[in-house]
């Protein structure tokens, strides 16, 4: 049984183990811990003494390792429960909270029970559906549809933004925007995502007025992924000088975890099997091609940097392979 250590109701739950991540264990030096590969997976540990709610958030969160240095000791423990463990920590990423969880609690509670296929079904891409659509004029173009999809049991609603007059004898001009409140909404200067945005559109609505046509999906994929809460955990990790990849890593969670299938789905529901894609990230033309979508054409869509977003940029660049200069 395992209970989130950041969301549990029942504060008055304590546990001696906790499933954490391994990078998180590696930071915290569990003493016989072999260094994983893959941050993300899970470790089972125990402390010496059972730990409630409060004092197992600082184990879990680096984010606060600067305000709360002293931790342990504590030991990794054999984990019989490695498939059911790494759900667990999917879920965790899912719902936007730290990868940490107190093992069988006390008091107990009352468990939900939960299977791994069950996670799987509920992340089939054939679960969307479009919900609504409506005539929605926007600032840079009179002539725009938006469409909302939606899955069952999923409170994310992902959007489409179609400008122009779609037509069947030119291919639309495609741009996957990931949400980023930061970058989108208050013109953050810590990544790409707002001037990406604005330029998308600018483009679509120029295409539109040549009579060809464009589609924004945008995706509720909030911090690649990981959630506005995590991000802004990395962010933190990155004022102390982690990269944005190291930072992911150190949460515990991946370092790219969106979902581009459900793009393709979105796509599909369109009615668009052909796109010319507006992107510097060749991981999404590949995503969208296995998916069965065609990419005839990556449209590079690189922007000017600040002096905010440069190292962000060279990262992405460096070790995660974009087409940027
Ligand atoms: N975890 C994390 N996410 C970030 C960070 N900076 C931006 N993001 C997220 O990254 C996503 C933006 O990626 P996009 O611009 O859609 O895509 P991309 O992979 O950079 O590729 P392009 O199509 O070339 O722009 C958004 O979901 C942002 O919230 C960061 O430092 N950490
Ligand atoms: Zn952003």
């Amino acid at each position: 049984m395992l209970l989130p250590v950041e969301t549990a109701l029942d504060r008055s739950c304590r546990s001696d183990h906790l499933l954490i991540s391994a990078a998180r264990a590696e930071t915290l030096k569990l003493t016989n811990q072999r260094p994983a590969a893959d941050g993300h997976s899970p470790v089972l540990m125990r402390a010496a003494d059972p730990l409630d709610l409060h004092a197992a958030l600082p184990v879990a969160d680096p984010a606060l390792d600067p305000v709360n240095p002293l931790k342990g000791p504590f030991l990794a423990e054999p984990l019989e429960w490695m498939t059911a463990a790494k759900v667990a920590m999917e879920l965790a990423r899912i719902a936007g909270v730290l990868p940490a969880f107190l093992v069988d609690p006390e008091p107990a509670g009352e468990p939900a029970t939960l299977h791994s296929v069950d996670l799987a079904a509920w992340k089939d891409p054939a679960n969307l559906v479009i919900a609504t659509r409506a005539h929605l004029p926007i600032a840079r173009e009179e002539h725009a549809e938006i469409v909302v999809f939606r899955s069952p049991g999923d409170m994310r609603e992902h959007v489409a933004l179609v400008l122009g007059a779609r037509s069947t004898n030119t291919t639309p001009l495609v741009r996957l925007h990931s949400e980023c409140l930061t970058g989108d909404i208050f013109g953050s200067l810590k990544c790409d995502c707002g001037p990406q945005l604005d330029h998308a559109l600018a483009a679509m609505s120029a295409a539109a007025s040549e009579g060809g046509w464009g589609v924004l999906l945008y995706m509720r994929q909030e911090g690649r992924g990981i959630g506005l809460v995590n991000k802004l955990r990395a962010y933190r990790l990155q004022d102390e000088g982690f990269d944005t990849l190291e930072a992911n890593r150190r949460l515990g969670l991946p370092e790219e975890a969106r979902d581009f299938p459900l793009a393709a789905r979105m796509l599909d529901l369109l009615g668009i099997g052909e796109v010319r894609l507006m992107t510097n990230n060749l991981e999404k033309v590949v995503a969208l091609e296995d998916a069965g979508v065609k990419v005839i054409e990556r449209v590079p869509h690189e922007l000017p940097s600040n002096p905010h977003n440069t190292r962000y940029l060279a990262t992405k660049r460096d070790r995660a392979g974009h087409l940027l200069t």
